[in-house]
């Protein structure tokens, strides 16, 4: 043994030494925390038997904190997610949070919830949007989870329809980088491809990659990404795409590697529930609103908000249900309903629509 390794192993075993007590430290402080929230919780429940124990604004506070006073070696993102795994326990102690996703098990809507409520959350994968809208409404669960756009695509109408006919409301949004994967089973011979099994939108955000590299190769729509990875486990002449989750479920193996054809590649995703949510600083707002069918109709709408200097981030338009060739809009912009200028706003859009509901307003996503 040389003096250098002798040298080298007395840094090692201090370094690990300072680790453990590091450790010891982390772990009493993190108990400390849960603590308090198990006090946190009986405040809350002082205030009667509909308590609200999960509250998205302070949660969006803690984590855009832990972001703010980070100085590295961890990315801000990284020391967030560890403060959202440490938050999500503590919350757990409380009262555990109850979810329900767009599923199967594996699906880009899973890791989504996975992202907004952390790992101790109580998720339950459910068939389809109206499913998720269904079980929040009859308080078998908190909260849902739905896709609503994507940066490539665009918007997953079926999402804003079910608002035209629910009473729940918008308590948060997540973003999510979508990498879509080109998976075989073990039984798959990659040379003899002749089908790949993806959702529709999947399919669609990786149209050129597909037309340069199976441009023959039949292309399959099934009801999710990881119904298409679970069809390819027995069949020798297809593949799926599908993202990370889903390949681990499964247990395929990736073939290539983020396919998708745009490298910013993102959903958005929402989650509804109950409750109305106070500001939290840095706040969104989405209206669903239906005007007259008459001219000027869609400029009474956008003028207030151009003059009350109010940023919008999306407009939607959709065929109502009540009518043909009458429409409602979805709007978003930042900031919160309880701010001046918005319920200025709002009061003057609710005087020239027909039908004006505010579907939320809800942190910024920090993640
Ligand atoms: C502790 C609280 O309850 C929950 C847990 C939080 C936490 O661990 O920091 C934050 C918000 C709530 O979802 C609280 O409201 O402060």
């Amino acid at each position: 043994m040389t003096e250098e390794t002798v040298g080298g192993d007395q840094r090692l075993l201090e370094l690990r030494n300072r680790i453990d007590s590091i450790d010891s430290e982390i772990a009493r402080l993190i108990s400390e925390r849960a603590s308090c929230a198990l006090e946190v919780a009986e405040v809350k429940k002082a205030t009667g038997e509909d308590a609200l124990y999960y509250r998205p604004e302070r949660e969006a506070q803690v984590l855009r904190r832990a972001m703010e006073r980070n100085d590295g070696p961890l990315t801000d993102e990284e020391m967030a997610r560890l403060f959202r795994e440490i938050m999500s326990a503590c919350l757990a102690l409380e009262e555990p949070v109850k979810v329900a996703y767009l599923g199967p098990e594996g699906t880009f809507t899973q890791q989504a919830a996975l992202k907004h409520f952390g790992n101790s959350a109580q998720s339950r994968p459910l068939a389809a949007i109206d499913e998720v809208f269904r079980e929040v409404e009859a308080g078998a669960v908190n909260y849902g989870v739905v896709p609503v756009e994507n940066s490539t695509e665009g918007v997953i109408n079926h999402t804003l329809d079910n608002f035209m006919n629910s009473n729940l409301s918008i308590c948060g949004e997540v973003e999510l980088r979508i990498h879509h994967h080109l998976m075989i089973s073990d039984v798959t011979r990659p040379e003899s491809i002749t089908r790949i099994y993806s959702h529709a939108q999947s399919l669609a955000q990786c149209r050129k990659w597909l037309d340069a590299h199976y441009p023959n190769v039949e292309r399959v729509a099934v009801s999710s990404n990881a119904d298409a990875a679970r069809r390819v486990k027995g069949e020798w002449n297809a593949a799926a795409i599908a993202g990370d989750m889903a390949a681990e479920l499964y247990g395929l193996k990736v073939l290539s590697e983020k396919i998708e054809d745009r490298p910013d590649n993102s959903t958005r995703f929402l989650i509804i529930g109950t409750q109305r949510v106070p500001a939290s600083g840095d706040d969104k707002t989405s209206l669903m609103v239906s005007m007259r069918n008459e001219p000027g109709a869609l400029h009474d709408l956008l003028e207030p908000f151009r003059r009350y200097g109010i940023d919008l981030t999306r407009v939607e338009t959709r065929p109502s249900q009540s009518g043909n060739w009458t429409y409602v809009f979805f709007v978003d912009f930042k900031g919160h309903r309880n701010t001046d200028d918005i319920a200025e706003a709002l009061k003057e859009v609710g005087a020239c629509a027909s039908d004006l509901k505010v579907l939320g307003s809800y942190p910024r996503g920090v993640l």
